[in-house]
C-alpha cells in the first residue's frame, strides 16, 4: 500500500506553469506605457488605468486557472501543500486589484493631490503592482517547482482524520477547521460505505449467533448438535471462499495501480491531464477495496471467535485432565469440581456408563477396555459432546482424554474447541499399579494383565499427545506421586485463576 501510495508521489501530474505571454505582454506594455505616451501627456493616466483593468481581468482569469491547478493538487491528497498554494495564488489578483482600485481613486482625487504628478503616482503605483504581483508569481512557480520535486506522501488521511483529532495550538486549529476537500469527501463516502457494509455484516453474524442461542430456560438447548457444528463449518468456509476473492482482486487492483503508476510517469513527461484522473480513481478504488478486505478480516476474526470455544450458544472452558491409569485423576477431579466449580467428565466412566445402558458399542467398548485399548474417537466424543451440553455449567474437567493423537485431532476439528490447558498427573508405574491394584472398585480392566497393557498403551499412544501439547506451552505438570493433599496443593496452584468470586451481599 505504501509503496504504491509513494510510486504515486513520487510522479506527481502536474507541470510547471508560467504565466501566459499575453499577459508579461501587457505588463511590460503598462510599465513602458508613461514613456511611449510622452507626445501625448494627457493620455498616460486614462491609458495606464484601463491597461491596468485589463490587466486585472486577465489575472482574474489566469487565477481562476490557477485555483484550479489547485484544487488537483488537493485531490491528488496533498492537502496541506495545497492550502498553501490556494493562498499564494490569490495574491497576484489581490494585487493588481487594490493597485487598480488605488490608481482609480488618483484619478478621481486628481485635482486634490498636489504633491506629486499624477502620472508620477500611477507609474510609481503600477511598477509596485507589477512588482509584487510578479514576485507573488514567481512564488507560486517555485512552489510548483518543489511540488514537482516532493518525495513525500499525501497527507489526504491525516487531513482527513484531522477534524476527529484533539488539537491544541492555534495552527492546528486552523488546520482541523479547514474545510474537507472533496477527495475527503469521498473518502468519508467510503467510510461511510464501508460502515454500511460491516453493519450488514455485523447483522449477520447476530443471525448466525441466535442460531447458537437457547431456545427455552430449560438445561436442554433446543439445537441439533450435529447440525449447529456442520452450519458453523460452512459459514466459515464460505468466509474464507469470499475474503480469498477479495484478496484476489485486491492484487488485481494493486496490479492495475502499479501499471497506472508507469502511465503516470509517462504522462508527466508529456503533460496528459486525463491518465491523472485514471490513477486517482484507481487510488481510490484500492483503498475500497483495502478497506474491505480488512473489514472481511476482522470479521473473519469475529467468525473464528464465535466458532471456537462454542457449545450449544455459550464459551466454554475445557481442561485436559491427563495421567497415567491410578495417577490420581478422578481422585483430584473431585476436589477440583468442590473448589472450582468446574464439571468433571471422565472418559472412561462415560464409556462404562454406555455398557451399562444397553447401547450397541456396548460389547465393542468392554472389549476395548478389558484389552486396555483405545476406542474410536467418534464413539468417546459423541459422549462427550452430550454430556458437555446437558450441564449447564461452561467449565469442564475432561478427565482421561485425549488418549491418543487421534482423539485430540478429532476433538478439535469436530468441535472447534481447544483446551485452556492439560493438567497432567506424573506419576510412577510401581506407585500405579499399586493404587489400582488397591483400588478395590469392581472394575474388569484392574487387574494385573490389563494394567500392564493400560501402562504400554499410556506410553506408546497417551504420552505423545502430552508432548504435542508440551510443545504447544499448554501441559502443567503435577508430581502425583506426593498424598492426595500435598497433590491437591499444587492443583490450587493451577487453577487458582478459575477460582470463583466472591460476592458481597449488603
Ligand atoms: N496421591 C495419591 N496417593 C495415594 N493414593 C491415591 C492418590 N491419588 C489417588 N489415589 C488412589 O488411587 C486409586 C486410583 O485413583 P484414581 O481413580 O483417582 O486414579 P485415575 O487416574 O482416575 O485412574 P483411572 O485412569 O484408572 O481412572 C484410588 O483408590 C485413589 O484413592
Ligand atoms: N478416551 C478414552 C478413555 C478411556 N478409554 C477406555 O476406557 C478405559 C478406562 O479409562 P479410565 O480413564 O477410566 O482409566 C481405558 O483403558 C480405555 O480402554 C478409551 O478408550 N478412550
Amino acid at each position: 500500500m505504501a509503496h504504491e501510495r509513494g510510486g504515486a508521489a513520487r510522479h506527481p501530474p502536474l507541470r510547471r506553469h508560467q504565466p501566459p505571454r499575453r499577459t508579461r505582454c501587457l505588463a511590460s506594455v503598462a510599465i513602458s506605457a508613461p514613456w511611449i505616451f510622452l507626445f501625448a501627456p494627457d493620455m498616460i493616466s486614462p491609458l495606464l488605468c484601463s491597461s491596468n483593468v485589463i490587466l486585472l481581468v486577465l489575472t482574474g482569469i489566469f487565477q481562476q486557472y490557477w485555483v484550479h491547478q489547485v484544487r488537483k493538487v488537493r485531490l491528488q491528497g496533498y492537502y496541506v501543500f495545497s492550502q498553501k498554494l490556494k493562498h499564494i495564488a490569490r495574491l497576484p489578483f489581490a494585487t493588481i486589484a487594490s493597485r487598480t482600485a488605488l490608481m482609480l481613486l488618483i484619478m478621481v482625487c486628481q485635482p486634490l493631490v498636489h504633491i506629486l504628478s499624477v502620472s508620477l503616482l500611477l507609474r510609481i503605483a503600477i511598477v509596485v503592482e507589477v512588482t509584487c504581483a510578479g514576485c507573488f508569481m514567481g512564488l507560486y512557480i517555485w512552489h510548483i517547482h518543489r511540488y514537482n520535486s516532493l518525495d513525500g506522501q499525501p497527507d489526504i488521511l491525516r487531513s482527513l482524520y484531522s477534524a476527529l483529532q484533539p488539537s491544541n495550538t492555534f495552527e492546528d486549529q486552523r488546520y482541523y477547521d479547514a474545510r474537507l476537500s472533496e477527495q475527503q469527501m469521498a473518502l468519508l463516502q467510503y467510510q461511510r460505505e464501508n460502515i454500511h457494509y460491516l453493519s450488514e455484516e455485523v447483522l449477520r453474524l447476530q443471525e448466525c449467533l441466535s442460531k447458537y442461542q437457547r431456545t427455552d430456560a430449560g438445561t436442554t438447548p433446543q439445537v441439533d448438535l450435529a447440525h449447529l457444528l456442520a452450519s458453523r463449518d460452512q459459514e466459515l468456509r464460505a468466509l474464507t471462499a469470499e475474503m480469498n476473492q477479495v484478496h484476489s482482486e485486491l492484487q488485481l487492483a494493486r496490479g492495475l495501480i502499479d501499471e497506472k503508476d508507469s502511465e503516470i510517469q509517462h504522462i508527466r513527461v508529456s503533460n496528459n491531464q486525463d491518465n491523472f484522473e485514471l490513477w486517482a480513481q484507481l487510488w481510490m478504488l484500492q483503498q475500497l477495496w483495502l478497506r474491505r478486505y480488512f473489514a472481511l478480516l476482522i470479521y473473519l476474526k469475529l467468525i473464528i471467535e464465535v466458532a471456537e470455544n462454542t457449545l450449544g450458544g455459550k464459551k466454554v472452558t475445557v481442561v485436559f485432565v491427563l495421567g497415567g491409569p491410578g495417577s490420581g485423576k478422578g481422585t483430584q477431579c473431585a476436589n477440583i469440581v468442590e473448589h472450582f466449580g468446574f464439571t468433571h467428565l471422565s472418559a472412561g466412566d462415560l464409556l462404562r456408563a454406555e455398557i451399562k445402558s444397553g447401547s450397541e458399542n456396548g460389547t465393542m467398548i468392554e472389549n476395548m477396555i478389558k484389552e486396555g485399548k483405545i476406542v474410536p474417537s467418534e464413539v468417546t466424543i459423541k459422549l462427550l459432546q452430550e454430556a458437555m451440553i446437558k450441564k449447564e455449567n461452561d467449565k469442564f474437567l475432561i478427565d482421561g482424554f485425549p488418549r491418543n493423537e487421534e482423539n485430540r485431532a478429532a476433538f478439535e476439528n469436530v468441535t472447534k474447541i481447544s483446551p485452556a490447558f492439560v493438567l497432567f498427573f506424573d506419576c510412577s508405574e510401581e506407585e500405579m499399579e499399586r493404587r489400582l491394584l488397591g483400588r478395590n472398585q469392581g472394575r474388569v480392566d484392574d487387574n494385573i494383565e490389563t494394567i500392564k497393557k493400560r501402562f504400554k498403551t499410556f506410553v506408546e499412544s497417551s504420552l505423545p499427545v502430552i508432548e504435542y501439547y508440551n510443545s504447544k506451552d499448554k501441559v502443567k505438570k503435577i508430581d502425583a506421586a506426593k498424598p492426595i493433599p500435598e497433590v491437591f496443593e499444587d492443583v490450587k496452584t493451577i487453577f487458582a485463576p478459575y477460582a470463583p468470586k466472591v460476592v458481597f451481599h449488603i
